[in-house]
Protein backbone atom coordinates (compact mmCIF):
# COMPACT_ATOMS: atom_id res chain seq x y z
CA UNK A 1 0.00 0.00 0.00
CA UNK A 2 1.92 3.30 -0.91
CA UNK A 3 0.66 6.01 1.11
CA UNK A 4 0.56 9.67 -0.28
CA UNK A 5 2.16 12.77 1.28
CA UNK A 6 0.38 12.95 4.38
CA UNK A 7 0.03 16.70 3.33
CA UNK A 8 -2.39 15.62 0.48
CA UNK A 9 -4.29 13.23 2.87
CA UNK A 10 -8.16 14.19 3.33
CA UNK A 11 -7.71 17.55 1.36
CA UNK A 12 -10.09 19.31 -0.69
CA UNK A 13 -7.71 21.48 -2.81
CA UNK A 14 -6.32 20.06 -6.29
CA UNK A 15 -2.67 19.38 -5.92
CA UNK A 16 0.55 20.28 -7.60
CA UNK A 17 1.53 17.54 -9.86
CA UNK A 18 4.98 17.60 -8.48
CA UNK A 19 5.42 18.46 -5.15
CA UNK A 20 6.96 21.73 -4.29
CA UNK A 21 9.22 20.40 -1.41
CA UNK A 22 10.36 16.88 -0.63
CA UNK A 23 8.41 14.59 1.94
CA UNK A 24 11.50 14.73 4.58
CA UNK A 25 10.73 19.04 5.13
CA UNK A 26 6.96 18.05 6.42
CA UNK A 27 7.73 14.77 8.31
CA UNK A 28 10.32 12.47 9.73
CA UNK A 29 10.63 8.83 8.31
CA UNK A 30 9.35 7.62 11.69
CA UNK A 31 6.67 10.36 11.65
CA UNK A 32 5.27 8.68 7.94
CA UNK A 33 6.28 5.28 9.40
CA UNK A 34 3.52 6.22 11.92
CA UNK A 35 0.57 7.83 9.72
CA UNK A 36 0.91 4.76 7.48
CA UNK A 37 0.55 2.16 10.13
CA UNK A 38 -2.39 4.36 11.01
CA UNK A 39 -4.04 4.28 7.42
CA UNK A 40 -3.12 -0.13 7.87
CA UNK A 41 -5.32 -0.15 11.11
CA UNK A 42 -8.61 1.29 9.52
CA UNK A 43 -8.64 -2.07 8.23
CA UNK A 44 -8.58 -4.29 11.71
CA UNK A 45 -12.37 -4.91 12.78
CA UNK A 46 -13.49 -5.87 16.24
CA UNK A 47 -12.87 -10.04 16.72
CA UNK A 48 -10.58 -10.47 13.55
CA UNK A 49 -7.34 -12.69 14.11
CA UNK A 50 -4.29 -10.84 13.36
CA UNK A 51 -1.00 -11.19 12.07
CA UNK A 52 1.55 -8.78 12.70
CA UNK A 53 5.07 -8.21 10.91
CA UNK A 54 8.33 -7.02 12.96
CA UNK A 55 9.90 -3.71 12.98
CA UNK A 56 8.89 -0.03 13.84
CA UNK A 57 5.88 0.91 11.50
CA UNK A 58 4.17 -2.75 13.05
CA UNK A 59 5.13 -1.00 16.60
CA UNK A 60 3.08 2.08 15.14
CA UNK A 61 0.22 -0.02 14.20
CA UNK A 62 0.39 -2.32 17.45
CA UNK A 63 0.30 0.90 19.43
CA UNK A 64 -2.71 1.96 17.48
CA UNK A 65 -4.78 -1.08 17.71
CA UNK A 66 -3.89 -1.01 21.31
CA UNK A 67 -5.93 2.32 21.60
CA UNK A 68 -8.70 1.41 18.93
CA UNK A 69 -9.33 -1.71 19.65
CA UNK A 70 -7.46 -3.32 23.07
CA UNK A 71 -9.14 -6.86 23.32
CA UNK A 72 -11.18 -6.63 20.69
CA UNK A 73 -8.59 -8.40 18.56
CA UNK A 74 -6.52 -11.34 18.53
CA UNK A 75 -2.64 -11.30 17.55
CA UNK A 76 0.21 -13.05 16.22
CA UNK A 77 3.64 -11.65 16.36
CA UNK A 78 5.78 -12.88 13.98
CA UNK A 79 8.63 -12.58 16.19
CA UNK A 80 9.20 -11.94 20.17
CA UNK A 81 10.46 -8.38 19.62
CA UNK A 82 6.56 -7.18 20.47
CA UNK A 83 5.74 -9.30 23.32
CA UNK A 84 5.86 -7.09 25.68
CA UNK A 85 4.48 -3.93 23.81
CA UNK A 86 1.02 -6.01 22.81
CA UNK A 87 1.18 -6.68 26.18
CA UNK A 88 1.18 -3.15 27.34
CA UNK A 89 -1.78 -2.74 24.71
CA UNK A 90 -3.71 -5.33 26.11
CA UNK A 91 -3.91 -6.86 23.14
CA UNK A 92 -4.53 -11.19 23.45
CA UNK A 93 -1.59 -12.55 21.79
CA UNK A 94 -2.39 -16.38 20.11
CA UNK A 95 -0.10 -18.70 17.24
CA UNK A 96 -0.75 -19.99 14.26
CA UNK A 97 -1.35 -23.46 15.80
CA UNK A 98 -4.49 -22.37 18.26
CA UNK A 99 -5.22 -20.13 14.76
CA UNK A 100 -4.54 -21.29 11.44
CA UNK A 101 -6.79 -18.97 9.68
CA UNK A 102 -5.94 -15.62 9.86
CA UNK A 103 -7.86 -12.30 8.80
CA UNK A 104 -5.79 -9.80 7.66
CA UNK A 105 -1.95 -9.41 8.21
CA UNK A 106 -0.24 -6.01 7.98
CA UNK A 107 3.53 -6.26 7.35
CA UNK A 108 6.18 -3.47 6.05
CA UNK A 109 7.47 -3.49 2.92
CA UNK A 110 12.19 -2.70 3.44
CA UNK A 111 12.08 -1.50 -0.41
CA UNK A 112 9.10 -1.27 -3.29
CA UNK A 113 10.04 -0.38 -7.05
CA UNK A 114 7.34 1.07 -9.73
CA UNK A 115 5.93 -2.02 -10.55
CA UNK A 116 5.22 -2.46 -6.62
CA UNK A 117 7.84 -5.71 -6.29
CA UNK A 118 9.40 -4.80 -3.07
CA UNK A 119 11.40 -6.89 -0.54
CA UNK A 120 11.01 -7.67 2.52
CA UNK A 121 12.24 -9.07 5.93
CA UNK A 122 15.35 -6.96 7.00
CA UNK A 123 13.55 -7.22 10.60
CA UNK A 124 14.91 -10.48 10.26
CA UNK A 125 11.41 -12.72 10.70
CA UNK A 126 10.98 -13.96 6.97
CA UNK A 127 10.12 -17.25 7.60
CA UNK A 128 7.53 -16.11 10.41
CA UNK A 129 6.44 -13.34 8.11
CA UNK A 130 5.74 -15.77 5.36
CA UNK A 131 3.91 -18.55 7.15
CA UNK A 132 1.48 -15.81 8.93
CA UNK A 133 1.20 -13.75 5.93
CA UNK A 134 0.40 -17.62 3.63
CA UNK A 135 -2.54 -18.43 6.53
CA UNK A 136 -4.28 -14.90 5.72
CA UNK A 137 -7.28 -14.42 3.57
CA UNK A 138 -5.92 -10.48 3.62
CA UNK A 139 -2.48 -9.30 3.56
CA UNK A 140 -1.32 -5.69 3.77
CA UNK A 141 2.06 -4.45 2.95
CA UNK A 142 2.85 -0.74 4.46
CA UNK A 143 4.86 1.29 2.99
CA UNK A 144 6.38 4.75 3.54
CA UNK A 145 7.52 7.25 1.04
CA UNK A 146 11.41 5.99 2.46
CA UNK A 147 10.86 2.99 0.98
CA UNK A 148 10.18 3.83 -2.82
CA UNK A 149 13.19 3.19 -4.84
CA UNK A 150 13.37 3.02 -8.61
CA UNK A 151 14.65 -0.70 -8.90
CA UNK A 152 14.97 -3.21 -6.21
CA UNK A 153 18.42 -2.93 -4.26
CA UNK A 154 18.68 0.77 -5.16
CA UNK A 155 19.10 1.72 -1.80
CA UNK A 156 21.86 -0.08 -1.23
CA UNK A 157 20.96 -1.95 1.56
CA UNK A 158 20.97 -5.88 1.99
CA UNK A 159 18.40 -8.07 0.92
CA UNK A 160 17.65 -10.65 3.32
CA UNK A 161 17.64 -14.74 2.58
CA UNK A 162 16.52 -16.66 5.88
CA UNK A 163 18.85 -19.85 5.97
CA UNK A 164 16.76 -22.23 8.68
CA UNK A 165 18.81 -25.20 10.18
CA UNK A 166 16.67 -28.00 8.13
CA UNK A 167 19.03 -28.15 4.58
CA UNK A 168 21.12 -25.39 5.91
CA UNK A 169 24.56 -26.84 3.65
CA UNK A 170 21.96 -26.69 0.42
CA UNK A 171 20.85 -23.12 0.82
CA UNK A 172 24.21 -22.51 1.23
CA UNK A 173 25.16 -23.86 -1.95
CA UNK A 174 22.62 -21.53 -3.68
CA UNK A 175 23.39 -18.49 -2.25
O1 LIG B 1 10.52 -7.23 6.96
C1 LIG B 1 10.53 -6.89 8.11
C2 LIG B 1 10.85 -7.80 9.20
O2 LIG B 1 11.31 -9.04 8.75
C3 LIG B 1 10.17 -5.48 8.49
O3 LIG B 1 8.80 -5.41 8.42
C4 LIG B 1 10.84 -4.49 7.59
O4 LIG B 1 12.24 -4.65 7.78
C5 LIG B 1 10.40 -3.07 7.87
O5 LIG B 1 10.84 -2.61 9.11
P1 LIG B 1 10.56 -1.11 9.60
O6 LIG B 1 9.11 -0.95 9.83
O7 LIG B 1 11.36 -1.01 10.89
O8 LIG B 1 11.08 -0.19 8.55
Amino acid sequence: MAIPLPHRLHSDHPQPAVAATPPTAFLSQDELKCVAAHRAVELVESGMVLGMGTGSTAAHALDRIGELLRCDVLSILTSEWATGRVAAAGIPLVDLNTHPIVDLSIDIADEVDPALYLVKGRGGSLLREKMVEGASHRFVVIVDEYKIVSRLGASGLTVPVEVIPFGWVLSLRRL
